[in-house]
């Protein structure tokens, strides 16, 4: 049994995408709880919703004022403020120990049919919730970036995941209006894993001088019609996030998946992508 009666949410994390998550649930009227370890992290993670939503009503697409929405959420530093949530959504840095820690925080807290779901892009959902009493109430629900504008969600189902587990996250997705599919709990399940070799190859590809930045990125988008090509792309998402990404496929799935070289560099040179102003490309 699950709790299939969803009015409150807590988000743990208030960065890029637990702030992005929590902004698209108070959009969608329910009301969020949204945690970070430190206070002034719970401010930018705000500071972040609420450019976004400006952004968004003076484009016209929202419903309802930006100060409506974003009165929404509360914030705070402390988990135990998930006690009465309906659902919980974990988007804390990616790591199995930190993420194995918050879970056990959550099955402390909140009530036993409340759904715990994470956000994680390459870790293992049956991992995550291996210490866990109840393991079959834990799913990954992986949310794109920019989680306001990107339609799709991932539905990750972990080795005991249950079926009802499963419908209340497809039917979340949906009161977000979001659209999901579904894949097993195997390594970057379906995005990552075909997303991380196309970046790295487009890296490796830069690297070895077969065209310039702009050309690589011009023959994806023009030849294969996606909207960004690989070295743009790596920018948007981080390139931390990228080499982060690449080497847990690495380990689990060996060669085909070994990070690119300049990838390794650049991170290593603080060359972040967008969030620094500097990755394959300046940013103002
Ligand atoms: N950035 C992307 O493009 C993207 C896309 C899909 C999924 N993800 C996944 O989403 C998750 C979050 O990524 P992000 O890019 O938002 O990271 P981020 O670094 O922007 O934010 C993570 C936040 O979690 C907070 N945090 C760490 N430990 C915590 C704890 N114990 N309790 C509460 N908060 C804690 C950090 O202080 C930070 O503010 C990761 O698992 C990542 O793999 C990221």
């Amino acid at each position: 049994m699950v709790r299939e009666r969803i009015d409150r949410i807590g988000v743990v994390g208030a960065g890029t995408m637990g702030s992005g998550i929590a902004q698209v649930a108070a959009t969608h009227d329910f009301d969020v709880v949204l945690c970070d370890v430190e206070s002034e992290l719970v401010e930018s993670g705000f500071e972040t919703i609420e450019d976004s939503l400006e952004r968004l009503a003076s484009k016209g697409v929202l419903e309802e004022k930006p100060e409506t929405i974003r009165e929404r959420i509360d914030g705070t530093t402390d988990v135990d403020a998930f006690s009465e949530c309906d659902l919980a959504i974990e988007a804390v840095l990616e790591d199995l120990e930190v993420k194995k820690d918050v879970f056990a925080d959550l099955e402390r807290v909140c009530d036993s049919d409340v759904v715990l779901a994470t956000n994680t892009s390459t870790l293992s959902i049956t991992s995550i919730a291996s210490d866990l009493d109840r393991p079959e109430r834990v799913i990954g629900l992986h949310f794109m970036n920019p989680v306001p504008l990107m339609e799709g969600v991932e539905v990750v189902v972990g080795e005991r995941t249950t079926d009802a587990t499963i419908d209340l996250a497809h039917e979340i997705a949906a009161d977000l209006e979001k659209t999901t599919w579904e894949s097993d709990d195997k390594p970057g399940f379906v995005t990552n894993r075909i997303l991380m070799p196309w970046i790295n190859e487009g890296i490796r590809v830069y690297d070895e001088g077969v065209a310039s930045k702009a050309d690589i990125d011009a023959g994806m988008e023009l030849g294969t019609n996606v909207p960004m090509g690989p070295l743009t792309l790596a920018d948007h998402i981080g390139l931390d996030v990228c080499l982060h990404a690449s080497e847990t496929l690495y380990e689990e799935l060996g060669d085909r998946y070994k990070p690119a070289y300049l990838l390794k560099r650049k991170v290593e040179a603080g060359d972040l992508g967008k969030k620094t102003g500097r990755g394959f490309y300046e940013y103002e």
